[in-house]
């Protein structure tokens, strides 16, 4: 079978793999590091993956603790660097280091790198009280790291628009992304961010893509958006997790998702085999609707939008 690969393109030309086939986050995340809690299921899993065909896209941030497992896996494996897409974020929401400069030079020190392809700030959660800079300062500190070629892509995370707005108004590189929670059930993290960050040219990651498997209502049998996604699924011979990740991708968003089963990020990486009709689309988008907004993360902060979520 031959294998397809898709990509968007940023707003600097650059292409990025619409699939982030290993999260290192979620289901991987460690509240701490330490000796004795080295995973080596996760690094076997990211070996695993860089023997894919295609850009292999890994999903990284220093709050996750586990460069030690992302380090050991690259060293160990024989896939050229330029078919190798690291995504890295800065943790603006609890310090890990002092700022992006050194957050970065910190991580490309531990997973023995020399850029990354794309470093996001993790959250707009930036007081002059807790981190001593200011969001603005904090996005100078990431222009820097692209000038320097330390970050070859930069954007931001979780950002609403009026975090955007921010940026904008004092950028001299706009933000080439914006990773937020997305999926059929939680269609606007924040009110309004999609349409914002795909009229302004950023493109729009989406975490958590497969959040109607990871929670599913009671009795979703007999529930018509459930009853869809089987129908693609018998119709296209692919599994449920793959048509929802078609679906993010059909909506122009990248999916950035994760497993503890390799046969899954196999799928994940070979999306491209087949495509969903643009009426499809329209109806998982419709049926996702349906649902009440369904936040996995960041609750604290955005549940207040709930109402506005699903709209
Ligand atoms: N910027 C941010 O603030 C955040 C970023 N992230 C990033 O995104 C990555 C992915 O996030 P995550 O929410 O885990 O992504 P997904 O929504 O893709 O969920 C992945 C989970 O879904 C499970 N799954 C896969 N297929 C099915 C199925 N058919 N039925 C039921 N469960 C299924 C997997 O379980 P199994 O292991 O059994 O396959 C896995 O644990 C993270 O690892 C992290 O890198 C995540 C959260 C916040």
């Amino acid at each position: 079978m031959s294998f397809k690969q898709n990509f968007f393109t940023l707003n600097n030309g650059n292409k990025i793999p619409s699939v982030a086939v290993v999260g290192t986050g979620t289901r991987w995340y460690k509240q701490e590091e330490t000796p004795d809690n080295f995973n080596n299921e996760l690094v076997s899993q990211i070996e695993k993956a860089l023997t894919l065909p295609g850009i292999v896209h890994i999903d990284a941030a220093e709050v996750y603790r586990t460069y030690p497992e992302v380090g050991k896996a690259l060293s160990q494996s024989k896939k050229p660097r330029n078919e190798i897409f690291i995504t890295d974020k800065y943790s603006t929401q609890l310090k890990v280091t002092e700022n992006p400069i050194v957050g970065l030079d910190t991580s490309l020190k531990r997973l023995n790198l020399e850029f990354v392809d794309l470093y996001l700030l993790h959250s707009p959660f930036v007081t002059v009280e807790k981190n001593a800079f200011t969001l603005e300062d904090a996005w100078r500190q990431m222009e820097k790291l692209y000038k320097d070629g330390k970050a070859k892509n930069i954007g931001v995370s979780n950002f609403s628009t009026e975090d955007l707005e921010k940026i904008l108004a004092i950028c001299e590189i706009k933000p080439q992304i914006n990773q937020i929670e997305f999926n059929a059930f939680l269609q606007n993290q924040t009110p309004g961010i999609v349409k914002f960050c795909q009229s302004n040219d950023i493109i729009l990651e989406a975490y958590s893509p497969l959040s109607p498997f990871q929670k599913r209502p009671e009795h979703s049998d007999t529930d018509p958006f459930y009853k869809f996604i089987n129908s693609l699924t018998a119709k296209y011979s692919k599994t449920e997790a793959q048509i929802l990740l078609r679906w993010v991708t059909k909506r122009g968003i990248v999916a950035v998702t994760t497993s503890s089963k390799f046969s899954r990020v196999q799928e994940a990486q070979n999306l491209f085999s087949f495509d969903l009709t643009d009426e499809e689309v329209e109806e998982i988008t419709k049926l996702g609707l349906k649902h009440k907004a369904q936040r996995l993360y960041w609750n604290e902060e955005y549940d207040k939008y709930n109402n506005q979520s699903q709209q």
